[in-house]
């Protein structure tokens, strides 16, 4: 099937419901399809990488088959019958370090031509003690940055939303933690992370120099504005643009562009903020903020900041999309060397970007809700990984996890309203 992943800005809104959970339908019982049943078919490019990336991908795969073989019923009036049926076809491909280890570079040409061919792609983690001191261009983090490119992704979406049942995993402080819900949009092709000139030298003293050049051009800005107030204008009307334009020339522009483009969307509030301000205020008050805006390094750091404030970075899910083709979804985490291999990660921000995939990637809300209610129940059951464990819940690794939300996923529907 061809892919549903145009850049469809109308069809934002937050990807996480917090509405409470307050219908439930029955899970129609098994039937097989009949031969005739459409079929919708979606291929899947899936990249493991390394550390706990293949961990959390293998359950977040399994989610996601579940989630779609329950699609397509019409449950009322009885008796039930399919409307059609969601098929996945799975590739996993091997990227970062794994890639290096079997072909000698970190994101070898058959991964990236397969990424460009699927319909989606879900991405583990990449990186590792292992390959960091390579040289530039067999790292695996330049295979993660080339991937992007290749795939055109240049808006990066990070939702970080304070669940009730984390509340007290949080850092902060119950009352400062509770209700936050906001949404980082980070520019993920531009800036400094593909700036140039770049590299290393000597200057005038004979002294080695490392240099980058943080440059944003009109179209980058404008295009990244636009996806942000699309999103602002579907949550809370509140868009804050995060720069540093009381120094940097590339953030003059930013500032300067973001404030024209402003002038499309009358109904959204527009605000500025200097990104040190922006550093202290998200554990200040985050609750002041509901969409931000910002380039892509400010968005690398201020997201992993954010999602401390929801109790775990392995929480946070991303959803990475361009004006055509696939999508690139994500957890916003790394590899987390010091715990892989020990079933330890949570793999809920696997989950809940597999979620995200099914939503912005392939249309198919009604499966991304699914999941996310899955993922409610699962923490309302009491479930938690180490990381957002508090007591008098019960501590599982990352492949319980992943069957309780599998449980979740297979019982009678929670519809959000
Ligand atoms: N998108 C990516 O693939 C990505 C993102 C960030 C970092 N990295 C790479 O990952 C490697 C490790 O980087 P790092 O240590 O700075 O960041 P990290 O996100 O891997 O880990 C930071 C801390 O968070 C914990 N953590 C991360 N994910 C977790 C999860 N799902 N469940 C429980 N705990 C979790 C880790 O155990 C660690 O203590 C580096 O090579 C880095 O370049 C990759
Ligand atoms: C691993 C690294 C290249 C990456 C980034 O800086 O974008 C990571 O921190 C992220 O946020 O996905």
């Amino acid at each position: 099937m061809a892919a549903s992943v145009q850049l469809n800005l109308r069809s934002f809104k937050a990807p996480f419901n917090l509405k409470p959970i307050a219908k439930q339908f029955s899970r129609p019982g098994r039937i097989r399809c009949a031969a005739t049943t459409p079929t919708k078919r979606y291929s899947i490019t899936l990249l493991p990488g390394d550390g706990i990336g293949p961990e959390v991908i293998s359950v977040a795969k399994n989610v996601l088959k579940l989630a779609g073989s329950l699609e397509g019923f019409l449950s009322f009036p009885f008796p039930v019958f399919p409307l059609f049926r969601i098929e996945f076809s799975f590739q996993e491909m091997p990227m970062g370090g794994a890639a290096l280890d079997l072909t000698g570079v970190p994101l070898p040409e058959e991964t990236l031509s397969a990424a460009q061919r699927a319909d989606a792609v879900l991405l583990g983690a990449i990186g590792g003690y292992k390959w960091d001191k390579n040289e530039k261009h067999l790292k695996p983090e330049t295979g993660l940055l080339q991937l992007r490119e290749g795939l055109k992704v240049f808006a990066n979406l990070r939702p970080a939303t304070v669940l009730p049942q984390l509340v007290d995993s949080s850092t902060l402080k119950k009352d400062v933690a509770e209700g936050v819900d906001l949404m980082v949009v980070r520019e993920l092709t531009g800036g400094i992370y593909f700036g140039k000139p770049r590299g290393f030298g000597t200057n005038e003293k004979g002294e080695d120099i490392g240099f980058n050049t943080e440059v944003y051009s009109t179209h980058e800005i404008d295009r990244i504005a636009r996806v942000a107030f699309e999103i602002a204008r579907k949550r809370r009307g509140q868009l804050c643009s995060v720069d540093k334009a009381n120094v940097l020339e590339a953030s003059m522009l930013w500032r300067k562009r973001v404030t024209a483009i402003a002038s499309e969307y009358p109904d959204v509030e527009l605000s500025h903020m200097y990104v040190d301000n922006a550093a202290m205020q998200l554990v200040r008050y985050p609750k002041q903020f509901d969409t931000i805006v910002t380039n892509n390094i400010f968005g690398d750091i201020l997201s992993d900041e954010a999602s401390m404030i929801t109790g775990s970075i392995g929480m946070l899910p991303s959803a990475s999309l361009g004006e055509s083709g696939p999508g690139l979804f994500e957890p916003i985490h790394g590899s987390a060397p010091d715990i892989a291999g020990q079933d330890k990660a949570n793999p809920l921000a696997t989950i809940l970007s597999a979620a995200m995939l099914l939503k912005y990637g392939l249309g198919e809300a009604n499966a991304a809700n699914r999941i996310e209610n899955a993922v409610l129940d699962t923490l309302n059951r009491g479930f938690r990984t180490g990381d957002i464990y508090s007591t008098g819940n019960k501590l599982v690794g990352c492949k319980e996890m992943g069957e309780e939300v599998l449980k979740s996923v297979d019982s009678p529907v929670p519809t959000a309203i």
